[in-house]
């Protein structure tokens, strides 16, 4: 089979070199001529991963076209370029193929999941199926091989198990799973809990606050998936749970690290003047807290991020808010 990563940044070159090692025909398609002519010529994507050797056997191209005739497509972009690079592609598919998603988060106008904003953009005669390869992974320690597990959704079981057999070896595991809306509602979120835990160890709060956020917050994952069609189990995996530790949790994470710098300064200023990497739960915290509202979706600690990004309120009074709110049972 043959694959096109459409993306040549970080999870992007990581992802289309586990393939590369597998031994599988995969080229890599980016807008950077930098990143492409680096993987091309150094066998490293410096900008992403430093001094990290990469396969030498990975290729990488700027031309667009090499989409025509590939049996897989994975789309490595930011949530807010999936809508246009897909219409892009529609145009130059030229037969059935599956299309791998692996971006975090929401449309940025029509509030939709990525495989609804995908399904809407292909049309149905190239589409096989979206698969989505999400859960907990750092494109910082795939690109090294270090041990990782992650799971295909999809609601085409056979396009699921093909993304897994693709994909999976020894430092890679994949699970299948068919709940598409609990899956990519837990991984979307959690990027915002991340900027909360980031903010929190920016304040200066430390384990046990940490340990409060993620339960919570996992909480609140499953409110707002369940309400919208979401299995309560699928909260308990990898693209729920899993995913939700290793943001929550890691120094690789640029959710968690914007969360940090807006902690220890109090104050969301700088973030948002110097900012230039992909930190979505920035986004999805503006979509959590308007759908939140309209349909009376108690998102407690979301609301309290969203307030400290957009509406100019205090990391370190959003932190005390949150623990004098009236008392209740757990669960
Ligand atoms: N990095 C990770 O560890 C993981 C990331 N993800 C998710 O993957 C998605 C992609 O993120 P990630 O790879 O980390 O982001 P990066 O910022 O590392 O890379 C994004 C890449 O997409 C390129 N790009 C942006 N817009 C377009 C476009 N319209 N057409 C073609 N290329 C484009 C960028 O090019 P340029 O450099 O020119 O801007 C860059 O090469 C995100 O939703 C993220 O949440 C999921 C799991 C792990
Ligand atoms: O989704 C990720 C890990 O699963 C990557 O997290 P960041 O986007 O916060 O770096």
């Amino acid at each position: 089979m043959r694959t096109v990563v459409i993306g040549s940044g970080s999870w992007g070159t990581a992802l289309a070199q586990v393939l590369q090692d597998n031994h599988q025909e995969v080229l890599v398609y980016g807008v950077a001529e930098a990143e492409v002519n680096d993987i091309n010529e150094n066998h490293k994507n410096s900008k992403y991963f430093g001094d990290v050797e990469l396969n030498p056997e990975l290729k990488a191209t700027t031309d667009i076209q090499c989409i025509k005739g590939a049996d897989i497509v994975l789309l490595a972009v930011p949530t807010i370029a999936i809508d246009p690079i897909c219409h892009q592609i529609n145009d130059i598919l030229d037969k059935k193929t599956i299309i791998i998603n692996v971006s975090k988060g929401f449309h940025p106008e029509t509030n939709e999941r990525m495989s609804e904003v995908i399904r809407r953009c292909i049309d149905e005669d190239k589409l096989s199926s979206v698969v989505s390869l999400i859960g907990p992974s750092h494109a910082e320690e795939v690109v090294i091989r270090l041990l990782t597990t992650i799971d295909a959704i999809s609601l085409n079981n056979e396009d699921a198990v093909t993304v897994q057999n693709l994909f999976s070896n020894q430092y890679l595991r994949i699970y299948t799973g068919n709940d598409e809306i609990g899956s990519e509602l837990g991984v979307a979120i959690k990027n915002v809990m991340a900027i909360a835990s980031g903010i929190l160890s920016g304040l200066g709060y430390q384990d046990n606050t940490r340990a409060a956020l993620i339960t919570r917050g996992l909480q609140e994952m499953i409110r707002y998936g369940v309400h919208f069609g979401g299995q309560q189990k699928t909260f308990m995996g990898l693209t729920g749970i899993g995913d939700l530790i290793v943001t929550c949790t890691s120094v690789h994470s640029r959710n968690f690290e914007a969360g940090y710098q807006i902690g220890k300064e109090n104050s969301v200023e700088n973030f948002f003047k110097n900012n230039t990497k992909t930190v979505e739960g920035v986004r999805t915290a503006k979509i959590v807290h308007r759908v939140a509202k309209e349909n009376g979706i108690d998102m407690p600690i979301c609301e309290e991020v969203y307030q400290i990004l957009f509406n100019g309120k205090l990391p370190s009074e959003c932190a005390q808010d949150l623990m004098i709110r009236d008392l209740k049972k757990e669960f």
